[in-house]
């Protein structure tokens, strides 16, 4: 508290505590508002900071001129966002008051404040409450059955929209579009997002879940593509564009791979991406570098086309320099963007919630990772609004299309309890 009082007004101040594990498990299981579960470290945030709830990049970039950091010397972070592909644009950030952060066995609480005139107590209370609202024992967990669900567009209108696609690339207006429809599933109870959270967390294997607010409700997710991670100056994208099924049987499966490898189409969309992101990663970094020829990701339903790409980022860029040149990539927009955009517009798709936009965190060290948002759902009450999409080429058969978007979303309807676990 003395030390609190004694730092400049008019800044953050951050103050970093060790935390019990069992404090960080009964957090986990609270009420975050924010939360990024990934293999290596995990994030919960509480709160955001009167007057930095909701802040841009150069906002960002003063206030970690500023800092005052006390404590343990855990940096703190913010959480960021950015709109759906279509738009795309900067990151928004959001600088929790209370983070929680485990990473290599250790946990830490960062509290985080303005310093302005008030007494130091009054900075200290509010922390209190806030850790309180966020460790309250939750309400006890319902899951209510599925009563209703619809696809948006149709089946029958997702054919010609698909055909138009097609249509469109074949006259050279463009060569790739990505395509995306949505279920709408109403529940009998209001959704415990929290709960659905931690059922998601316990068996992904799609890499990290995030939760975060959104316009109308909040956006929930179990994403394998990360758009950008930054340690020091290295900085990765990961390329993922190119699907198919799994199956039971391994003799099958690895046909199915072997398939999704050897086929033209799907190499030429998956390539699109690779060389889109680093192209962009060549006006930042230095040494980018990827594999020739593409990887697989293997996810319980599909298994992807998969390229790291790797940059050394040159002085003066960070990640959100990153997310501005990257986000979207031609995976979730098209190619070339601009008429891929246009064509999205044309044709009225409007994703709701923060499907294909970005989720991530940022420490004031500027190290951090951002998420590409998807197969996820925009959850409101009892209904729960599940996107999936699939990168269009001139050959893309309608159905098949239709198929892969139905697998893209079984991710979440299982785990709704639409489906088979
Ligand atoms: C658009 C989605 O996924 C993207 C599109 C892919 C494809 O077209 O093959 C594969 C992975 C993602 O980059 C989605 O899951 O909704």
């Amino acid at each position: 508290m003395e030390r609190i009082a004694a730092a400049p007004g008019g800044s953050l101040l951050s103050l970093s505590l060790d935390l019990p594990e069992a404090l960080f498990d009964l957090a986990r299981n609270g009420r975050a508002d924010r939360m990024w579960i990934a293999p290596t470290e995990d994030f919960l945030g509480a709160g955001a900071v009167p007057g930095f709830g909701d802040i841009g990049v150069d906002r960002w970039r003063a206030a970690c001129r500023r800092w005052v950091r006390l404590g343990a010397g855990q940096a703190p972070v913010a959480f960021l966002t950015a709109p759906p592909a279509p738009i795309g644009g900067a990151a928004r950030l959001s600088v929790p008051e209370l983070l929680l952060r485990r990473n290599g066995g250790r946990c830490v609480l960062v509290l985080t404040g303005f310093r302005d005139f008030a007494p130091a107590a009054a900075l200290a209370r509010q922390w209190g409450e806030t850790f309180r609202a966020l460790t309250a024992p939750a309400a006890k967990e319902t899951q209510g059955a599925i009563e209703r669900q619809e696809d948006f567009p149709s089946r029958d209108e997702w054919r010609a929209r698909v055909r138009a696609a097609t249509k469109a690339i074949k006259a050279e207006k463009l060569e790739k579009v990505v395509l995306a429809r949505k279920r709408v599933v109403m529940l009998h109870a209001p959704i415990d997002v929290d709960a659905l959270a931690r059922r998601m967390a316990q068996g992904c294997v799609e890499g990290r879940v995030v939760k975060f607010p959104s316009h109308n409700g909040c956006a929930l997710a179990a994403t394998p593509e990360l758009l950008a991670v930054k340690r020091g100056r290295g900085l990765v994208s990961h390329a993922l564009a190119g699907t198919a099924p799994r199956f039971a049987a391994p003799a099958d499966d690895a046909q199915a791979a072997e398939n999704l490898l050897a086929c033209v189409k799907e190499r030429r969309e998956h390539a699109l991406v690779v060389e889109s992101i680093a192209g962009a990663m060549r006006e930042m970094c230095d040494e980018v570098f990827h594999a020739p020829e593409p990887g697989l990701m293997r996810l319980p339903r599909l298994q992807h086309l998969w390229t790291p790409v790797t940059g050394h980022l040159r002085e003066n860029f960070d990640l959100l320099d990153a997310i501005a040149a990257l986000h979207p990539t031609p995976a979730v927009l098209g190619w070339p963007k601009a008429p891929a955009r246009a064509f999205l517009r044309d044709t009225e798709e409007r994703r709701d919630g923060l499907y294909t936009g970005l989720a991530g965190w940022i420490d004031v060290e500027g190290d951090g990772e951002a998420a590409v948002v998807l197969r996820c759902a925009e959850i409101e009450g009892r209904e729960a609004r599940l996107w999936a999409g699939g990168g269009i080429m001139a050959e893309s058969d309608p159905d098949a299309e239709w198929a892969e978007t139905e697998l893209k979303l079984t991710t979440f309807f299982d785990i709704l309890g639409g489906g088979p676990t």
